[in-house]
């Protein structure tokens, strides 16, 4: 069995009620049990200004799934909620991201491990540092030090 680190995003039709279903449907993934969430969060969203605030959250998996039979999953759960790919970067109903799969590097044309844009963003790093102080990325930094390192003015904590 893994452990894999999932980031979960919504900024359309209500999305603390997004977030709050999506962290209870991975527990029901197969092969899989949703283990801690991290406390949620809004922020302004990065890239396109033009939509509203995101609501963001980590939750930490446990799973016999692959990384990319959890993808498939993931991808699933997201058109259960609705999501519609209107306009790249576009509001979403909801959004998960693979983040991490135990220490696993891979980069296919469907995925790639660590994901490559989670280092440079607060409403992920700030979540996961909280979730897992003690975990370290495939390349050995320290979650906490690349969390410190970003600006997290822009998130506020919002209560389940
Ligand atoms: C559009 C883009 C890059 N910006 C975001 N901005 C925030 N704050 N949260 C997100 O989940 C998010 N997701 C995205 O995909």
């Amino acid at each position: 069995r893994y452990r894999a680190w999932i980031g979960l995003g919504s900024n359309l039709d209500g999305p603390h009620e997004h977030v709050e279903r999506a962290l209870a449907e991975l527990d029901a993934l197969p092969l899989t049990r949703r283990r801690q969430a991290s406390p949620r969060y809004a922020s302004r969203p990065v890239g396109p200004a033009d939509q509203p605030d995101f609501v963001n959250a980590v939750a930490e998996l446990e799973t016999a799934l692959s990384p990319l039979a959890l993808l498939d999953q993931l991808q699933a759960l997201e058109q259960r909620h609705g999501r519609v790919r209107a306009r790249r970067w576009g509001p979403r109903t909801l959004d998960l991201d693979l983040l991490l799969h135990d220490d696993r590097q891979l980069a296919t044309p469907r995925l790639v491990l660590p994901h490559p844009e989670m280092t440079r963003r607060a409403f992920v790093m700030i979540p996961l540092a909280e979730l897992a102080p003690e975990l370290r990325l495939p390349d050995g930094r320290p979650v906490t030090r690349v969390a410190a390192r970003l600006e997290a003015d822009g998130l506020r904590q919002v209560l389940p």
